[in-house]
């Protein structure tokens, strides 16, 4: 599956976007690995999980895509070489993802302005000619870089499946998280490490279900560990 004009048509190449676990844990061998932004979708913690993190009495929260006029989905790109990679690569995310409600679905991503080639002009000397100051310009050079828009694969949850659990008040979906667990370890872990990467990576973006939902579960964790010591 060729998806990607840059790269050679003499073997296979596939970029794959991840938005949640994925960027930490992606389970497949890649080439490359970008920030970038998939176009007219925000990241939800909508979905019901009953393996990972959750089980049938308790499940837990992770991380789906939800169609937006607004808002675009940040997270990284993994380009996949080689046909073998690319059958590991979604033999792997099928197993992983569409067995638990997920779908593959073909995104539009932009890579992020802050890994595009410095355009700020500079003098001889190397110091910028920007009239803004270097925090104003990294700030600036965050966000999708349109120039650079291709096609990926990624895995959606959409609402119509069996494991979907949708918005909720924050303070609801908080507890949720707090109190499930599942075969790869808590919720509330889940949604912080989330919380810490997106942060480390786009560190002049907000996120305000993340963060918000990142800020309520730390309460809640903090609180039942002095309530057990
Ligand atoms: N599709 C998301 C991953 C969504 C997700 O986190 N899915 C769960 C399974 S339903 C998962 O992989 N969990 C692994 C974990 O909880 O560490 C992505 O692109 O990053």
């Amino acid at each position: 599956m060729h998806l990607h004009p840059s790269t050679s048509t003499a073997h296979a190449s596939l970029w794959i976007f991840g938005y949640g676990s994925l960027i930490w844990n992606p389970g497949f061998s890649y080439a490359e690995r970008r920030k970038a932004h998939a176009r007219g979708y925000a990241r939800r913690m909508y979905q019901g999980n009953t393996y990972h993190r959750g089980d049938d009495n308790l499940p837990g929260r992770v991380a789906t895509l939800v169609e937006s006029q607004t808002e675009d989905a940040n997270g990284v790109a993994f380009r996949v070489e080689g046909t073998r990679a690319i059958e590991e690569a979604l033999k792997h995310l099928n197993e992983r993802e569409v067995g638990n409600g997920y779908v593959f679905k073909l995104v539009r991503v932009a890579f992020d302005l802050s890994e595009s080639s410095p355009s700020r002009a500079s003098s001889t000397d190397g110091s910028s000619l920007s009239s803004y100051s270097d925090s104003e310009e990294e700030e600036r050079r965050e966000g999708p870089d349109y120039h650079s828009s291709f096609l990926a694969l990624t895995c959606i949850a959409h609402s119509s499946n069996e494991f979907f659990l949708g918005p909720a008040h924050p303070k609801e979906m908080a507890a949720q998280i707090g109190a499930a667990s599942g075969k790869a370890g808590p919720n509330h872990e889940y949604v912080l490490k989330l919380a810490e990467n997106i942060r480390a990576l786009f560190p002049h973006t907000k996120d305000s279900h993340l963060y918000g939902l990142e800020k309520r579960v730390r309460e809640i964790v903090k609180r039942e560990r002095r309530d057990t010591v």
